[in-house]
Parts: C-alpha cells; sequence; structure tokens
C-alpha cells in the first residue's frame, strides 16, 4: 500500500536538480574550446547506440538563460552542473581559453540573479582529449593536470559557487572506461584500471587541497554507490555479493575515508593488482567537506567465475518494476545505503546529488508530459531519504537527475531522465508533470 503520509525534510534542506556539461551543453568545440575525450569517443563508429554525440545535446551552451528561466519556474534552489575541463583549458594544460570561463561566469550569474545556489563539478567524465592522448588518468601525472585546473577554476569562479566536486563517480570512469570499454577511453585492461582509480583519488586529494589553498565555500566528492544482495543463501552467491559490494561501493571510499583499498580487490585482480605507496594511501585521506552520493538503485549478485571482476552477474527480479535503464526500482535500497555510509565512515554530511529514472516518457501533448511512473519513483525515493534522516543519516540536499532529457553516455538520447522534456528536433522544453511535482515538494519542503 502506498504511504500517503505527509512528511517535512528539516529546514535549509537543499532541493537542486542536476545536469553535465557534455550530456546538455553542445558545441563542444565553440568558441575556442578544445575536443574532450567524449567528444572523440562519441564520433567513433558504433561508439554510441544510436549514433548519437554531444555536438548539440540541449543546446544549453545557447539556452542556458532559458534553462536557468525553467529552473526558476521548479523553484530549484540550486543547480548541480559541471564544467567542460576543455573549454577551459583547450589542451588539458597550460593555455587558458577565455571564452569557455566566460561562459561560466555568464551562466553562475544568470543563477545566482536567479537565488539558485550553483554546484560545480570540476570533472564528469569528459577528459580533454590533448591529456587522453598523453596517458590520461593512466598517466600519474594525471593528478598533477588536475589539481592546475582545480587552481584556475577556483580561482577565476571560486566567489559564485558555494559547492563544488573533484569528481563524479570515478567508479564509472574505471569500471565503463577502462574495464568495459563502453566509455571514453574505450579500453579493457586489468592493468590499466586500478592504477586509473588511484589516480583519480589522488587527482581528488590534490583537488581539495588546491580548494584549501583557493577556494571558497565547501568541496566534495560525488560517488555512485548501490546495495548488493545475494541471490542465493549459498556461500558461492554470498561471496559474489561480497566481491560487488567491495568493488562498486567500497574500493573508492575506503581509499579516500580509510586509506586503504578493500583486500577484496587485490583478491579479485590477482597479478593486475599494484602495490601502491604508503606515501599516496596518507594523501588520499585528505579531509573534504561533504559526500555527494548518486543513487539509482540496486543490484542481486550471483557467483559468476567467468567474468571480469568482480566475478559476478546481477539477477533479474520476478515481481519488481524496471526502468528503461534495466534498473530495479528500489526506494529501500537508498535508506539502507545512507545507513551504510553513516555507520562506515563516520557520519559524513551527505548530499543525494543524483536521483532519478529513466522512463518512456509520451511526446508533449498540449503542453503536457504524463510520466506517472517518474512521479512515483522521486515520491518512493524521498520518503526513503526521509527515513535516512529519521534514522540519524545527515542528509543535506537532494538534486534530482536530471533537470532535462540529455545524452546518455553509451545509449544516445533513447533514455530519458528529465523533470523537462527536450524535443531534440525543435530543442523544444517541455516540464513534465515530474517537474510540477517536484516543484512542488521544494514548495513544502516535503510530500
Ligand atoms: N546512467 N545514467 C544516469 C546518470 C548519468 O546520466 C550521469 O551522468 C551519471 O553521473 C550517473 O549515471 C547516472
Amino acid at each position: 500500500m502506498t504511504d500517503s503520509s505527509s512528511i517535512r525534510f528539516p529546514d535549509g534542506f537543499l532541493w537542486g536538480a542536476a545536469t553535465s556539461a557534455y550530456q546538455v551543453e553542445g558545441s563542444p568545440l565553440a568558441d575556442g574550446a578544445g575536443p574532450s575525450n567524449w567528444h572523440h569517443f562519441s564520433h567513433q563508429p558504433d561508439a554510441i547506440a544510436d549514433g548519437g554525440t554531444g555536438d548539440v545535446a540541449c543546446d544549453h551552451y545557447r539556452r542556458y538563460e532559458e534553462d536557468v528561466a525553467l529552473m526558476r519556474q521548479l523553484g530549484l534552489q540550486a543547480y548541480r552542473f559541471s564544467v567542460s575541463w576543455s573549454r577551459i583549458l583547450p589542451e588539458g594544460r597550460g593555455r587558458i581559453n577565455p571564452a569557455g570561463l566566460d561562459f561560466y561566469r555568464r551562466l553562475l550569474d544568470r543563477l545566482l540573479e536567479a537565488g539558485i545556489q550553483p554546484c560545480a563539478t570540476l570533472f564528469h567524465w569528459d577528459l580533454p582529449q590533448a591529456l587522453q592522448e598523453q596517458g590520461g588518468w593512466a598517466n600519474r601525472d594525471s593528478a598533477n593536470w588536475f589539481a592546475d585546473y582545480a587552481h584556475i577554476l577556483f580561482r577565476e569562479l571560486g566567489d559564485k559557487v558555494p559547492l563544488w566536486a573533484t569528481l563524479n563517480e570515478p567508479w564509472v570512469v574505471v569500471n565503463d572506461g577502462y574495464m568495459h570499454g563502453v566509455h571514453a577511453p574505450g579500453h579493457r585492461s586489468l592493468d590499466e584500471a586500478p592504477w586509473v582509480a588511484h589516480n583519480l583519488l589522488r587527482a581528488h586529494a590534490l583537488g581539495v587541497q588546491a580548494f584549501r589553498a583557493d577556494g571558497q565555500g565547501q568541496i566534495g566528492l560525488v560517488v555512485n554507490l548501490e546495495p548488493k544482495y545475494a541471490a542465493s543463501v549459498g556461500p558461492d552467491d554470498a561471496a559474489a555479493m561480497s566481491r560487488a559490494h567491495a568493488y562498486m561501493n567500497r574500493w573508492f571510499l575506503d581509499g579516500v575515508m580509510l586509506g586503504s583499498y578493500p583486500d577484496e580487490l587485490a583478491e579479485m585482480f590477482g597479478q593486475h593488482w599494484p602495490r601502491f605507496d604508503l606515501a599516496d594511501m596518507a594523501l588520499l585521506l585528505e579531509p573534504f567537506d561533504f559526500l555527494g552520493i548518486n543513487y539509482y538503485t540496486r543490484s542481486v549478485n550471483r557467483d559468476a567465475p567467468q567474468n571480469p571482476p568482480p566475478h559476478a552477474e546481477s539477477v533479474r527480479q520476478e515481481g519488481a518494476e524496471y526502468t528503461e535503464m534495466g534498473w530495479e526500482v528500489f526506494p529501500e535500497g537508498l535508506t539502507r545505503t545512507l545507513q551504510w555510509v553513516k555507520q562506515r565512515y563516520g557520519d559524513p554530511p551527505i548530499y543525494i546529488t543524483e536521483n532519478g529514472a529513466a522512463f518512456a516518457d509520451p511526446p508533449a501533448h498540449n503542453g503536457r508530459v504524463a510520466d506517472p511512473r517518474r512521479v512515483e519513483y522521486l515520491r518512493g525515493h524521498l520518503r526513503a531519504a526521509h527515513e535516512a534522516i529519521r534514522l540519524g543519516v545527515n542528509l543535506k540536499g537532494y538534486f534530482a537527475w536530471s533537470l532535462l532529457d540529455n545524452f546518455e553516455w553509451s545509449l544516445g538520447y533513447a533514455k530519458t531522465f528529465g523533470l523537462v522534456q527536450v524535443d531534440f528536433s525543435s530543442q523544444r522544453r517541455t516540464i513534465k508533470d515530474s517537474g510540477y511535482f517536484y516543484r512542488d515538494v521544494i514548495a513544502r519542503n516535503g510530500l
């Protein structure tokens, strides 16, 4: 039975929506910008399911004022976006592109004029192609390239951005970009993957140190977490669940919160797992201000020794609801995940930096888009988030993914997560029913 009791979030709880540069901006090479590795990757034959690229996307680079007006119409208190590194540094290092900084200054000014708090992510997967060609995140120097980039942003934009995040979902960069080759740069290497993960976290730590020197406000790290369940009570599936949990949920958080990697990783990577310097592991413990958690679903795992690490595979649950991504709708997993983070990592301040669902929305009709399943997905997950607060989790805010239908990476434009529908042939925006639902949640600060 659906819980219809009303709930109210704490005073000052922050309500926002999120996007990322390559997924919404378009104009990837405009005004002196350099190509990113996602610009390069998306133009490779067969890289993207529908042949889509980020060449136009939501045309946000040109329509940002219209989109800020939409945010205002939704009553958003905050907007999480990412900065395109190669707009700022076309070669990834050295020469700064003033027009790139100017775009983000204009966006920030419009947001601040609208009373919307900017939350900027420094890296949301789109590495400058010039750096990819120097080895990208597999090159130990990548952490220093990132720190130099971070210094520039903190110096040039720091007075307009109260909430920063260094990285978005480093696990996806490793798993999709270096283990399975379905994201940029399209590698499949058990030898590269552990070093890419390590250099990403070194970059995060050096970015936080840069922030402490030049920044204002708060800085955090955004990770994707997915609670793992065993497909059976048997020992093999229990072990598979534990490996999957270590591989997806503990790898990065143990690194930056505990200064060590799960032992299971060395076991599952075997001779491909490096020995990391103790000085590096000490660096990873650089304290930061908040944890951003992206939550979408859970997975139920069984043993799959034939698969690459974590030697597990997910099992579809009979009778459960699934989104267009093939992700089970499982709001209780959000409460469990938030509690796990609180208990394991010392009760850090948390923002839910992404939560949302892809459903097959109908085209707009008479200015309306009926998306009842997304409304119920959001309702259920907001209740789960509120339950976590009731249980003592220090949850500070929630960002819906996503403000706009956008470029869903290797899946192109077919999977739509937006509170606002985008007709990509006309670039017309239409607020969906879920957008109006979320507007009312924000106005009530609850359900
Ligand atoms: N897939 N999916 C939806 C969404 C993706 O569009 C975001 O860019 C990522 O941060 C995260 O994976 C979540």
